[in-house]
């Protein structure tokens, strides 16, 4: 039977089961889908393929699910280090947010974050930022995954000037995107204290009436919390709650503060947390009970956060500090194991967006979005458990090929889709303008 590519590898980690890794097996990929997986031996005599990749030293994984990033703001790495949340934002974000964002900057910031979650074997990215037509256009540009946010917050900025008009632009923008099947839009109000209880109650309506999940920064502080209680004499859940929010359309980012209650609410609900572990600790925001969520049965994803306050956008690496932080929180050593944090970064984060039909495991029918590692590297020999390896030794650098819907887009590490050499000189010419005028 003649397939578009056939992969041959030493190991393939499916996801889907939990666990399980083939030796020597195939993905036969056709038309963008996964057509079958196989061991190699039947795979060489059933399949004619026009392409055939064979990867002896490495593992097939599904292509990971960045499930928080504000990508445009790369070019804001490092700019403020060391800083609590709303010090970080009010006193340094968002003064340079507001003076710098425009069409321009998200197309920039975009494609070198793209760049980056591609290298490290991200295919898909839940994003929340200004413009997100530009994000919409430049990730299918580059072939990748995106669920793009119809963002919201109660003040005026450069890309709309009320919630009206966020909420009408987020739309027309949903609607301009509604056949492209790599990209999918989520409503995103940016957190409880940015936005108000009309425009959350409007999402609520149109998120039930379109099916479509509700992306918002939640519980990221205590000082959040206190606030919230100062202000509208509750918890943010709590609020999110009253106002019908909390559901399974509901994705939680960060959620460092948490009673049992509260967890018990998210799990019976079916909402989803998106776990930060980076971003919360580099801000000292606190610590999502993500082993404790996961046992109470609440879907839990990983992101990044925004390049400003990672200050990568690593998820493999966000994977390892999730495993290893889940363990110090418990208290527990088996806390959140290799295989439990893997999925967490690909299928939970493809549930939290509705997506996991098409991505987040290597399963017959589903989009060939996947990525292969070299695993024998003396980093990460002698491989006894490749799970292990990759989540507690290996490193994004060895991530060498990624596949979207079948295409290829990075090759033996080079960019396919993405010009780097441009983007690199981009980037360099905002560090300059940022340093020079800010
Ligand atoms: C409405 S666009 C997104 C908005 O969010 C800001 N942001 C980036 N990281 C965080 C975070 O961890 N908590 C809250 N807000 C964050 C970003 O700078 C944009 O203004
Ligand atoms: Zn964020």
């Amino acid at each position: 039977m003649i397939i578009d590519t056939l992969i041959t590898a030493r190991w393939i980690i499916p996801v889907e089961p939990d666990g399980v890794t083939l030796e020597h097996h195939a993905l036969a990929i056709d038309r963008g889908r996964i057509a079958d997986l196989l061991p190699t031996t039947e795979a060489l005599v059933k399949y004619q393929p026009r392409r055939i990749e064979r990867l002896e030293h490495h593992a097939l994984i599904p292509g990971l699910v960045n499930a928080h990033t504000h990508a445009a703001m790369t070019l804001l790495r490092g700019v403020a280090d060391d800083l609590p949340l709303m010090q970080w934002l009010q006193e340094h974000i968002w003064p340079l947010e507001q003076k710098w964002i425009g069409e321009a900057f998200v197309r920039d910031g975009v494609q070198l974050a793209m760049a980056e979650m591609i290298r490290g074997g991200v295919t898909c990215f839940n994003d929340m930022y200004f413009f997100p037509e530009v994000v919409a256009r430049e990730a299918v540009r580059a072939g990748m995954r995106a669920a793009v946010g119809m963002i919201v917050v109660d003040f005026p900025t450069a890309w709309a000037a009320d919630a009206d008009d966020y909420l009408r632009k987020g739309l027309a923008l949903r609607d301009d995107y509604r056949h492209e099947p790599l990209i999918t839009t989520v409503f995103a109000p940016h957190a409880p204290y940015t936005v108000s209880d009309d425009p959350l109650t409007r999402i609520r309506t149109w998120s039930e009436e379109l099916d479509c999940p509700v992306h918002i920064h939640l519980h990221e502080t205590a000082d959040e919390i206190h606030r919230s209680g100062r202000e509208y004499g509750m918890r943010p859940l709590k609020r999110l709650d009253q106002l019908g929010l909390v559901g399974p359309h509901l994705i939680g980012v960060h959620m460092t503060q948490l009673d049992d209650g509260e967890i018990a609410r998210l799990a019976e609900t079916g909402a989803s947390v998106v776990h930060c572990p980076e971003s919360n600790l580099k801000l000292a925001s606190g610590f999502c009970p993500a082993a404790k969520l996961l046992a109470a049965g609440v879907n839990v994803a990983l992101g990044t956060d925004g390049a400003a306050s990672n200050n990568d956008l690593d998820l493999l690496g966000e994977t390892r500090t999730a495993a290893l932080l889940a363990k110090a929180v418990a208290n527990d050593a088996t806390a959140l194991p290799a295989h439990q944090a893997l999925r967490m970064a690909t299928l939970n984060g493809a549930a939290a967006l509705g997506l996991a039909a098409e991505t987040g495991s290597l399963t017959i029918g589903k989009s060939a979005d996947v990525v292969a590692i070299g695993l024998e590297h003396v980093e990460s020999l002698p491989i006894y458990h490749p799970i292990s390896d990759l989540i507690y030794a290996a490193g994004r650098q060895q991530v060498t090929d990624v596949w979207v819907a079948g295409r290829h887009v990075l090759k033996k590490r080079e960019l396919l889709t993405l010009d780097t050499q441009e983007i690199r000189e981009k980037t360099l010419n905002w560090r300059d303008k940022l340093i020079h005028h800010s």
